[in-house]
């Protein structure tokens, strides 16, 4: 019986890995449920799953999760607060980690789980772009194993010689393709996309996600994030990889191998099957997700990214170049960035200058330790937002 911890269980890959997680009872248990401050979400999903233990990021929750658990005679044990995660991460009683918190509150869990030598499931991005390093180091430290769950690098990891991670070393391989949805305002012009409203943003053709991402993904911010996370994922080199809109989201990504060949994974756009694929590796087990229907699909489709019309993934690119220091402050004022635009404070265009101009203020040297990243990450956070400001 693998025992597993979804933190950031109340967002929608929380939703998604509960699902697989209890399609498969005689194989998987839920060890811990975490979530940053919805309380009575995570009360009702702990009565639902009955997990040994239930964290609530915001400590100020705590007695309102306690009572909510003894309310419902439920024996789970309640927790709050960074210290108290980051000791659940090294219990050996807890085998797997779902790292699904939005942004960078999923670094420090993530550097736990890995440093306690876990199987990690990482869907928190966010957490590799500022510190894929870190992560690596401490994956090293604690012999744990990384098993992507973003779509695309899912879908390269699948792609790849079994149980390859070091894509970018091989000289069988030329390069990774990962696809682009577009998002909602594909095919528009920059100019068009200046009094885009929060609700058109998050409207994501093809995938349910949380606010944030579906943000960054109407921005292509998303894909820049995910470029820069195969980077740190599967040691390769900006040049080797290319990013190509594909509106269906059917094709999750591909690999170009020297001979000519092309591996690509494919699949209905539904996040079971990443996460099902993780669970069970080298396994597979079922996801609840249907089988692809070519003939109905009848078509698929490929194009260039616009870099004019969303600049945010040029930005990327350029930051993942400038190292570590460049990614850390780009992750920031994007977040900032995108909070201000959820709260309608920020229009969208201005997402990418706000980072732009915080890349250009704020000194990239990140050092190589938490405390000098979160240093950085506070720093860059501080610019954008005073930056904002002088925008109102
Ligand atoms: N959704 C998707 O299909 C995909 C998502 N991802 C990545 O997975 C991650 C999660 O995305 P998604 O599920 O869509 O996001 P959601 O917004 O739906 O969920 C976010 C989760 O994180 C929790 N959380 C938020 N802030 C904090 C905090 N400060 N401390 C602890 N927990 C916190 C939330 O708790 P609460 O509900 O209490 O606020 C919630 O459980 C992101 O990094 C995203 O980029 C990657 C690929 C696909
Ligand atoms: C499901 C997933 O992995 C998301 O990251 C998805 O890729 C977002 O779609 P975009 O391709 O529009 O960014
Ligand atoms: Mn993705």
């Amino acid at each position: 019986m693998t025992s597993v911890a979804v933190l950031g269980a109340t967002g929608s890959i929380g939703r998604s890995a509960l699902d697989v997680i209890s399609r498969h009872p005689q194989r998987y248990r839920p060890y811990l449920l975490s979530a940053g401050q919805q309380v009575d979400k995570l009360i009702e999903l702990c009565a639902e799953h009955r997990p040994r233990h239930a964290l609530i990021a915001d400590a100020t929750l705590f007695s309102a999760l306690r009572a909510g658990l003894s309310a419902r005679g439920l024996s789970t044990e309640a927790h709050a607060g960074p210290v108290a995660l980051a000791e659940l991460m090294a219990d050996p009683a807890c085998d797997t980690v779902i790292a699904a918190i939005v942004g960078a509150a999923g670094m420090p869990s993530a550097l736990a789980a890995a440093r306690a030598g876990k199987r990690i499931l990482l869907a928190n991005k966010e957490s590799v772009v500022m510190a894929g390093d870190l992560l690596r180091a401490a994956l090293d430290e604690g012999g744990g194993e990384l098993l992507p769950v973003d779509s695309e690098h899912n879908a390269i990891f699948q792609c790849l010689p079994t149980g390859s991670r070091n894509a970018g070393l091989r000289p069988d391989i030329r390069r990774i393709v990962l696809t682009a949805s577009g998002g909602p305002f594909r095919g528009r012009s920059r100019d068009s996309l200046r009094e885009v409203t929060v609700e058109q943003a998050c409207a994501h053709p093809n995938w349910s996600m949380g606010q944030k991402i579906s943000v960054d993904s109407a921005s292509l911010m998303n894909k820049g994030l995910e470029v820069i996370e195969a980077h740190w994922l599967f040691n390769l080199r900006a040049e080797q990889i290319e990013v190509v809109v594909h509106p269906q989201s059917i094709v999750h990504s591909l690999v170009h191998y020297i001979d000519g060949s092309t591996l690509a994974q494919l699949g209905n756009p539904d996040m079971r099957t990443a996460l099902a694929y993780g669970l069970a590796w080298p396994e597979r087990i079922d996801a609840g997700v249907a089988e692809l229907d070519l003939v109905r699909l009848s078509r698929l489709d490929f194009e260039a990214p616009d870099l004019q019309a969303f600049p945010c993934l040029r930005l990327a690119f350029e930051a993942l170049r400038h190292g570590i220091g460049g990614t850390t402050v780009l992750n920031a004022a994007n977040e900032v960035a995108v909070s201000a635009f959820l709260q309608r404070q920020l229009g969208f265009l201005d997402i990418a200058e706000v980072i732009e101009s915080t890349l250009n203020a704020v000194s990239l040297e990140a050092g190589s330790c938490v405390e000098t990243r979160l240093q950085l990450d506070q720093k860059a956070r501080q610019w954008a937002q005073a930056d904002i400001s002088r925008r109102k």
